[in-house]
This record gives C-alpha cells, structure tokens and sequence, in this order.
C-alpha cells in the first residue's frame, strides 16, 4: 500500500518523464519554426523581386501574371504552415509548463487490466504513438467530467461507449511541479475548484477546463441541438461555458469548421477585450465577436443606428415609445406582420426610386415599376427583385453598347497612352479581335462601363428601392393590438420619418426594417456561419433574435443569458422564454439547460444578491468565504462621495482593480468628476475597448458580463431604485463582485434593499449632528 507521499512522488516522477519529452518536442518544433521561417522569407523575397519585374511588354506580362498567382499561393502556404509550427509552439509551452490536470483509470472490460488516462490542455503523443496527455476535447475525457466512480457511459464516433471508472484525481501542475494532487468521487470536487476561484483576477477571464462542472461540460458538448438555450444565474459559468464550447466544437469538427465560422455576439466591447485571451490559452483562435449595435451599424451603412445603452439613457428622462409600443413591436408577431407583407405584397406597390447618373436620371421609377409589373404576379420577392436586377443589367449593357461608340467615346480612345490602352484589353491580346473596329468597340464598351459602373453598383445592391418608404407604407397598414391606440401609433410613423430625415434610425425599427429589406431584395442572408452565441441574450428582443436568426439562417444557435439580470426591461421567466423562443425559432431539437450555482463571488455576497430577487431561493453559493457586504449610508452628496474616496482608498490596499458601478451615464460622470481629482479614476464609455487597473468608474450596462475584485455601487438609493423593475439591475450591479462589495445610499436607502433580512449586510450610517 502506497501512502499518500508516495503516491505523490510517483504522479511526479511522470510528470518529470512526461515534460522532458514536451520540452524536446518543443526544442525540435523550434527548429522547425526557424526553418519555416526561413523558406516562407526566401518564397517572399522571390514573390517581391517578380512582382517589381517590367510588366510593360504584353506577353510578358500574362505569364508573369500565372506565375505570380501561383508564387502567391506559395507564400500563403508558407505563412500557413509557419503559423501552425508557431500555434504549436505555444501548445507545447503551454504543456511543459502544466502538462494535465486530470487522470482517469478505466477499465471497459474486467477481463482487461485497467487504464490510466491523463488529461490536458491538448494531446500529447510520443514517438511509439502512446498518448501521454488526452486533449480534454477527446470523446473519452467527457468521462472525467461527467462521471462519478462506477459505470459511466460516453459519446465516441462510433456511438455511446461504456466503462468502469475506477479512479478519478485532480493535479494542479505549474513549472512541472505538483502543488496540489486529489482523489475524488465527484464530478469535479471542491478543492481545486476553492484554489482556482480564490485567485482569480480580474484584467482577463481564464479558461475552466481542468474545472468544469457536470452541467457546463452539457453545453460544451452539445452537438446535437440546434438551439440551445442556457438560463444561467449570474456568475454560473455561462461565458466560461460558451468559450470552451467553442474550443470543444472546433475540435470536435475540425475538418468542417473555422473559427471565423461562429460568431458571437457579445455585450459590450469591454467584454469582447475581456474574454480576448481566453481562447488562444487553449491553443485555438478566437471567433468573430460583434455586438449588436455594430451589427446593425454595419447594415444600416449611412444611418446612426441608437444603441442600446443610448435608449436606456434617453428613457431616464421619458421614455421615447409606450411600453405596449414596445412589446407590440419587439414581438414575433409584428416581424411575422413584415413577412406577411412582404409576401404580397403586389409590384407596383414596390417603392422604386429613380437610378441618376450624375445628375440625370438614368432608369426611371416608372421604367423599374413596368419591368416588376410585367412579371408574373406569382413570383417570391426574392426572386421577382433578381429578375429585376437582371432586367436592368441587360438594359444597361444595351446602353453600354450604343454609347461605346459615341463621340466622345473615340476621342478619348485615340487619345490614350499605350499603358492605359493594355490595361483596359485586360486579358485580350492585340491582334486576337477579327477586325481592329471590334478591338476599338471592345475598348470602347470598357470606357463606357468604368465610366458607369456608379449605375451598375446601383443596380447590383438594389439602391432603385426604397427600402425607408417601403417600410413606412408597411407600418401605416400595420395591425395594431388594442393596446396600442391610433394616436400613439401614428406618432410612432412620424418618428421614424423624422429620424429618417436627419439619418437616424431608433434601435427599435432595425430589425423589422432589415427583415423587410431582406425579404423584398433577397440579400442580407449569411449561409457561411455555422455556429452563432448569444451572450446576455435577456437584452436582446424576440424582433431582434428573430432578424439575427434570419441573417444567419445556417447556423446552430447557442442562446446565454438570466432573465434576472434584465436591465432595459422587467423580469422574464425563464420557462416563458424558452416557450417564446422555441415557437419563434421552429426548430427541431431545441434544448435548455440551467446553471443554478454561482461560482463568482463570496457566499456571502451571492447571498445577498440572490436575496434581491423574488426566486433567488434557487441560487445555490459556492462555499467560498467572505466579509458582508456592506451599505453605507450618507444624507447629502458631498458626505457620500467623501465617503466614496474613503472606502475606494481601503479597498485598493487589497485588490487592484475598484470598480464604481451606478445606474447611469450622469452619475458616473459625477462620480468621475470628484474622484479624479483625489485618485487616479478613469471614466469607461461605450467605444473603450480595453480596461486599466485601479479605479475605474461606469454605468452597469457596461459592466454587463464583466467581473471585479471589488465592487462599489454608487448611490443605491430609495429614489434611483424605487420598486420592483429596478430588480434587475440592483442584482446585476451585486454580483459583478468578487471579494467585497459596498453600497452606499445618499438618502434613504432602496425598499428593495432596506427589506432584506438584516444578517446579510451591514450598515454604516452617517452619524447625524
Ligand atoms: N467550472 C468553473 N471552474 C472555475 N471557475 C469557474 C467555473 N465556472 C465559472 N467560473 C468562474 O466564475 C466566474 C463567472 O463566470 P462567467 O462570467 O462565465 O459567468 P456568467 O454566468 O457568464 O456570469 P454573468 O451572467 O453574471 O455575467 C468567472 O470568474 C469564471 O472563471
């Protein structure tokens, strides 16, 4: 019988086995590298010298042309290779530094002898084709997270497999030494877990995988779904999860998948800097991240769009639409209203605009209306504007071909340097035309269509319709629900117009315009993406998912959010939801899932955040130890902010990064104002990308999905957070909270805070004289 220490001594010796082999697989990759290098510099070298070669001479000119797309291919291919040496290098690195954090002993058969797998960031593989190291990706280490001891079971490519667990350790391994080594019967047990959130810091979010629990390991491996929809309290592993998801899903389709094929679209741009690393630190590249408002922004070229935040800012002073505007237009219902629209809507309503060219018309209205109008009246949209599109291309040509031999067309072609006439044969030769008046028309029809290639990128990107009037006529037939009256209505239209006058568009016509522009152009659609996330998606409206679903019709959806943490609108529960998204979407295998533990914060604070919420009894903490919470209490605003700087001043003692959060754009600026000139403080806005130590100040919404060792959130007072829709941004504010959380109140504090059960805070007051 081996004692513990001995066990230990072993587990190392391996380990030192095992990072010798890494290290001289890493000295033999460098070498590798260097060699790349190398010849990707010689390659580049020649592509340069050819490239600068006398292209004057025409025949000369085609094959170099050849030649230079394959020496560019060449290139490609050596930058190509020597990126991938140099990813391997740092997977390497990576390993001799913690080569695996898990072992599993297995047996499939008890006829067999047992197995001992150990499981790390990638594989390992020796030269005897032995693995070393299993990637944690790998179909049998979803048996480290999955299973306790006993018969467990696990998805292969061959179908479900089944095995006896027999042991089941944890290592925490840095600079190849074993700090920490358990046993455990669990999915992942407590210690390692209690280690790795102790330390946590806060500039960048790190990877989970040596600890992920059981449920997050089902949305990081589910393949089958093709909407996944995740409600997750807060700081349960949500982004955590999503992240490694999408390691796991490029590893599990490698050979069908690119990292440029999933896109996710993330809160804030403070949040994309913050999950940066995470990916790279498993050793893959990282997806395309967008929020929304570039989403739109990008869609809507020429217009500013409203974001999000702008509207929670400008519905402060007075909301700009009625609440039942909001659901009405928000909803599935009024985007299926567009469909429907759209659908039959007859040519000759189509809203065409005249096509000019330099200031004159050039195709008009009535002309593109006669041409839908000639068209069978059973055509799809789609279908009808292509046909269209087609119509007046070959109209175009026509023109290019009468005005090719125009005046004007001749003199400018007599008048062309030899340079400039090879250019415009293009891949012509001299002499290869039947007669020299089809090389001079050739030359003059390339004149002419570089002269009006304005029409024709008119034509191509369907600018002849209108698409602003066009959805201006659909909301002036729209069918209102009763809650919506007429008045209200019609003032709705008139903001849109006026918006549209002065090249704004309010966040909530994007979606429905852009499906009606979609749906009578047939564009927008990307069939590339495979796989789309939604972080946060409790701030995104059901118009909204629905337009991303139709943009990126193609891909399987992973939907993430807490309806709890609702902050531009009241509480959703998360079944109605789930019911609301699934008849949306029409989709075959939808699966939901809930993350009920928080991992983020103290006990103490998710305590006192779960305590907010009218069903926080379903958060369960982790047992990780904590000072209270504490509400500060100060009856003007000079005392509170002098109160502010005192409590910053503590709290920097011990952690590096204080974060001021409050309600609002205004109040960070106040709070800014102030404490700039006593500390180093910085103000995030809504472009900052990336995040400093030390005191930083800002608005929740964009703090959204960000974690901070300290948290104090400004002024929580009775009158900034009156009543129960202020739920949603009180408990999101608490549980951005590592370590230690103050509130401080100028005022009465909030009744949402003042009923909480008194063991789980406490108060300083101001003491009155
Ligand atoms: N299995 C785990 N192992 C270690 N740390 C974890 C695990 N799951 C979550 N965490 C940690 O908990 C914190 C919260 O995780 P994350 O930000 O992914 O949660 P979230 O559900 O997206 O939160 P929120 O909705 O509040 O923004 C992070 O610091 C993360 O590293």
């Amino acid at each position: 019988m081996t004692t513990p220490d001995q066990e230990q001594q072993q587990e190392q010796r391996r380990v030192d086995t095992v990072v010798k082999q890494i290290k001289a697989r890493a000295k033999e990759t460098d070498r590798l590298v260097a060699k790349a290098h190398h010849d990707t510099d010689i390659i580049q070298k020649n592509y340069g010298d050819n490239n600068s070669v006398n292209t004057f001479e025409v025949d000369d000119r085609i094959e170099t042309n050849a030649e230079l797309q394959q020496q560019k291919q060449m290139v490609e291919r050596a930058v190509e290779s020597e990126a991938i040496l140099n990813r391997q290098v740092g997977v390497l690195k990576d390993l001799s530094n913690s080569p695996y954090f898990g072992r599993i002993d297995i047996q499939d058969d008890p006829a067999d002898d047992p197995e001992r797998l150990y499981i790390g960031t990638a594989s390992f593989v020796d030269e005897h084709q032995n693995f070393l190291v299993y990637d944690w990706r790998a179909p049998i280490s979803s048996v480290y997270y999955n299973g306790t001891l006993g018969k467990v079971a696990y998805q292969a490519p061959a179908g479900e497999q089944t095995t006896e667990l027999l042991k089941k350790r944890q290592f925490q391994i840095d600079h190849g030494q074993i700090n920490n080594m358990f046993d455990t019967n669990e999915t992942v047990g407590d210690e390692i877990l209690q280690s790795v959130l102790g330390e946590q810091n806060d500039a960048y979010m790190q990877n989970i995988v040596a600890t992920i629990q059981k449920e997050q390991n089902d949305i990081i491996r589910d393949t089958y779904s093709d909407l996944l929809v995740v409600q997750g309290v807060a700081g349960s592993g949500k982004t955590s999860a999503i992240l490694q998801r999408i390691a796991f899903l490029l590893y599990h389709s490698r050979a069908s998948l690119e990292a440029d094929q999933m896109v996710l679209f993330s809160p804030n741009r403070l949040f994309s800097h913050y999950i940066s690393e995470v990916l790279p630190s498993l050793g893959e590249r990282n997806m395309r991240q967008v929020t929304l408002a570039e989403f739109l922004s990008a869609r809507f070229q020429g217009l500013t769009v409203q974001s999000l935040f702008e509207r929670y800012e400008s519905d402060q002073q007075a909301p700009a639409t009625s609440a039942a505007i909001r659901d009405f237009q928000e909803g599935a219902a009024f985007m299926a209203q567009v469909d429907a629209y759209c659908h039959q809507l007859p040519a000759d309503k189509l809203r065409f605009t005249n096509i000019v060219f330099n200031g004159d018309v050039f195709f008009t209205r009535a002309e593109i209306t006669a041409i839908a109008t000639s068209l069978p009246t059973a055509m799809q949209p789609a279908d009808r504007f292509l046909a269209i599109k087609n119509t007046l291309i070959k109209r175009l040509k026509h023109r290019i071909d009468h005005e090719a031999q125009a005046d004007w067309v001749n003199e400018q072609i007599d008048q062309l340097s030899d340079e400039a006439y090879h250019d415009l044969l293009g891949d012509k030769r001299r002499g290869a035309f039947q007669s020299l008046d089809d090389e001079v028309f050739y030359i003059g029809k390339q004149i002419v269509t570089k002269r009006l290639r304005q029409v024709y990128d008119a034509i191509y990107n369907g600018y002849f319709l209108d698409t602003y009037e066009q959805y201006n006529d659909f909301l002036a037939q729209v069918d209102c629900p009763a809650a919506v009256t007429e008045t209200d209505w019609n003032a709705r239209i008139k903001a849109f117009r006026a918006g549209i006058e002065y090249h704004r568009i309010d966040l909530i016509d994007c979606a429905p315009l852009l499906l009606l522009r979609d749906i009578l152009t047939g564009s927008g659609q990307n069939r590339r993406m495979q796989y789309l996330f939604v972080d946060e998606m409790q701030d995104y409206s059901l118009a909204q998912l629905l337009y991303i679903k139709h943009a990126f019709p193609l891909a399987k959806f992973t939907l993430l959010g807490d309806s709890e943490q609702a902050l531009f609108k009241g509480i959703e529960q998360p079944k109605q939801l789930l019911e609301r998204l699934r008849d949306a979407f029409q989709v075959r295998r939808a699966n939901l899932i809930t993350l009920n533990k928080s991992y983020r914060s103290t006990l103490q604070i998710t305590n006192f955040a779960k305590a907010l919420l009218p069903d926080g009894d379903q958060i369960q903490a982790f047992t990780r130890e904590g000072a209270l919470p504490k509400v500060m209490i100060r009856y003007d605003e000079d005392s509170a902010l002098q109160g502010l700087l005192t409590e910053v001043h503590q709290q920097l003692e011990h952690t590096h990064t204080v974060a001021v959060l409050t309600r609002n754009m205004a109040d960070s600026k106040k709070v800014y104002q102030f404490l700039k000139h006593h500390t180093v403080a910085t103000l995030m806005a809504d472009s900052d990308r990336t995040m400093p130590q030390g005191v930083i100040v800002l608005p929740i919404y964009l703090a959204k999905g960000l974690e901070f060792d300290a948290v104090i959130a400004y002024d929580i007072s009775a009158q900034n957070y009156p009543d129960a829709n202020s739920v949603g941004l009180l408990y999101t504010i608490a549980s951005r909270a590592m370590h230690h959380l103050t509130l401080l109140s100028v005022g009465d504090v909030s009744p949402l805070i003042v009923h909480l059960d008194p063991t789980l805070f406490t108060i300083e007051h101001q003491v009155r004289v």
